[in-house]
């Protein structure tokens, strides 16, 4: 077991009270980039090296399986490794299935795999002509009600104020669910949310399950909790009982997920539930350069939920008593400062005073066409591959989908390699899958020797070699997987056995959590949260994409606002912002008006943020 004091080196003041207040109630509130897995997963380890906490009473959730195995993966590291952490979804559905042959009899009812088809059915039972994308709206809109923890005339009694899915009104709706939930238990299924809501319910009305279930677990943690949606809140209140060891961590500026029913206000009001709680807000930024962290604190400036330090040095951001982000004194000053001064500054001019980094410093490109944006973006990543910069490293972040496909165009023409996140499952890859099971069978009887030469010597068997092959191609690809693998061996700290080791891949594979792979990541600003990049493109910064033309009121504009910051702060070292000045109406949406071409405007949180424009192969405007 870990000493506790070691698990207490390595962290900041405010992260170190995080770790040590192990009981009682705990709000972290963590700005983007602060530590604040580092400082839960501390936490957790020091609760249980200090014995504070039976590994096997903790449970720690989130709200994706990739993060759940990225917190197990890291309390293996720090000792923890008896500690739960499981998606809400994971940890209600592994309850429902132990307690429902007690309690109801016979086994859990077979979750649906597709809500939109289930739906076309019951649509069909009640004559209610739905295309296949409006089956895909009313999903959605069924999984808001019941996340919402809506029944369906409390659900009725919303919708009226509600945007609903094109061309349906709420009568129709309202007995469109009727249908669903009736041809659901007709069928003897569950959908998603059922397991939740479930769960909870077994909960509410058997003393016996409740008993249970709160003697299994004592201590709860809750990561991202700024995404907790009514529902989930509901069934966390039912787990914890009457207890109160409860610490949650989140941040309010990255709550992308209102529209899908997270709310913020769970986190921000959490002190006022708990008036004994143990407030920790962690505003250090340790990801970004000081250029960066002012970006985003200029687009946050004034918010609520704005989760800041120390007012900015600025007499202007003193006023508006905004709190922001700062980066370390050690972080790295970033790239050299972009767009360049203009020439001809006379050499007997007064000495300019110091610079101070700022979001001016950040480049922001203007292209005519989203092509001319895209090869731009090509250009200028080839210059930093040249430079010596990890493809791996650096990401294009955009708004909707469709704009991959300028960006996939640019790229293959530029022979820059990428991989679209989400696009592909790495651990399906029948190359992968192979050679897990091998390292699987060799970790068995080889230990003692170093991790590469075990990990390398089963690889080279299966094809991989130190460089790559000279091909594109099915050849080209199997290496690529193969030296994705090695590159997690190079990731493995020093102590890690040969056995650990295969132990991570399964524990990836059951998650999917894939391995970087040699290519610059696209990504949606959406499925960019949580991760980090050296080097980070955002793209489409006009109106109508940031933000998005559908997004109307100051609710909806502020989400799209915390989108952009999301995006921002996932930049370690250089951020590089563009817009193309005609495209799609913006007006009606992105693919709506394919090869209409339109003028866009350069969206209004540049122009909060105080950005310059460069031409793409130009010069600063103001
Ligand atoms: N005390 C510290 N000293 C040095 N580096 C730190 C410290 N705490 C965190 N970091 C580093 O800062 C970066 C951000 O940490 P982490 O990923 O835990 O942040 P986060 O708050 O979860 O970020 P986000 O919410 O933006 O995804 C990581 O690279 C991490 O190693």
């Amino acid at each position: 077991m870990t000493e506790p004091s070691a698990l207490l080196r390595g962290l900041d003041d405010e992260q170190r009270i995080a770790a040590t207040t192990v009981l009682g109630p705990v709000c972290i509130l963590a700005g983007a980039g602060t530590g604040k897995t580092r400082a839960i997963t501390h936490r957790i380890a020091y609760g249980v090296a200090t014995g504070a906490y039976a590994p096997n009473r903790v449970m720690a959730l989130t709200f994706t399986s990739r993060a759940a195995a990225e917190l197990r993966s890291r309390l293996r590291l720090l000792g923890a490794a008896g500690v739960t952490a499981r998606t809400f979804h994971s940890a209600a559905l592994s309850q429902l299935s132990y307690f429902w042959p007690q309690v109801i009899g016979g086994q859990v009812p077979r979750l649906i795999d597709s809500k939109a088809r289930l739906l076309g059915h019951a649509a069909e039972t009640i004559k209610l002509r739905a295309d296949t994308a409006a089956l895909r709206d009313l999903a959605t809109e069924v999984e808001w009600r019941k996340v919402s923890n809506l029944t369906i005339d409390q659900y009725a009694a919303k919708a009226r104020t509600r945007s609903l899915p094109v061309g349906f009104g709420v009568e129709q709706i309202v007995d469109l669910q009727l249908a669903y939930e009736k041809l659901k238990d007709e069928r003897r299924q569950i959908d998603f949310e059922d397991v939740l809501l479930a769960n909870a319910g077994m909960i509410e009305t058997e003393a016996s399950v409740a008993f249970q279930v709160r003697e299994q677990y004592r201590f709860f943690v809750v990561d991202e909790y700024q995404d907790v949606s009514p529902l989930q809140q509901h069934l966390l209140e039912l787990w914890l009982g009457d207890r109160r060891d409860l610490c949650v961590v989140g941040d309010a500026s990255q709550t992308i997920y209102s529209f899908a029913g997270a709310r913020s206000d769970y986190l921000l009001g959490f002190a006022s539930r708990y008036d004994d709680a143990t407030v920790v807000r962690l505003e250090r930024n340790y990801r970004s350069t000081p250029a960066i962290v002012d970006t985003a604190n200029r687009l946050m400036r004034g918010r609520q939920g704005a989760l800041t330090l120390q007012a900015v040095e600025s007499a202007d951001a003193a006023a508006s008593a905004a709190r922001a982000l700062t980066a370390p004194a050690a972080a790295p000053a970033g790239p050299p400062p972009l767009p360049p001064e203009p020439a001809g500054t006379p050499s007997s001019a007064p000495a300019a005073p110091p610079h101070v980094p700022s979001a001016l410093d950040v480049p922001l490109l203007e292209a005519d066409t989203d092509i001319a944006e895209a090869r731009a973006v090509a250009q200028s990543i080839i210059l930093e591959l040249a430079a010596g910069a990890k493809a791996q490293d650096v990401a294009i972040l955009y708004r909707v989908n469709a704009q991959a496909a300028a960006l996939e165009t640019a790229l293959a023409e530029a022979g820059v390699s990428y991989q679209i996140r989400g696009a592909r499952r790495f651990f399906d890859l029948p190359e992968v899958k192979q050679a897990v099971m091998q390292l699987r069978a060799a970790s068995v009887s080889i230990s003692g020797e170093p991790l590469f030469k075990s990990v390398s010597d089963v690889l080279r068997s299966l094809g991989w070699s130190q460089s790559a092959p000279e091909a594109r191609g099915a050849v080209r690809d199997r290496w690529e997987s193969l030296n994705a693998i090695m590159s997690l061996v190079d990731q493995a700290p020093a102590e890690l056995t040969f056995r650990q080791f295969t132990d991570e891949l399964m524990e990836r594979q059951a998650a999917h959590h894939e391995p970087t792979v040699d290519a610059v990541t696209l990504a949606t600003l959406h499925s960019a949260k949580g991760l980090e990049w050296e080097s980070v493109y955002l793209l489409g910064l006009s109106e109508g994409l940031v933000p998005i033309s559908y997004a109307s009121g100051f609710e909806q504009i502020d989400e799209e606002r915390r989108l952009f910051y999301v995006g921002i702060t996932r930049a370690r070292r250089r951020l590089t912002l563009s817009w193309a000045t005609r495209g799609q109406a913006a007006t009606e949406g992105y693919s709506a008006n394919r090869g209409r071409s339109a003028e866009r405007e350069r969206s209004r949180f540049l122009t909060e943020i105080g950005m310059r424009t460069t031409r793409a192969g130009g010069t600063p405007r103001g």
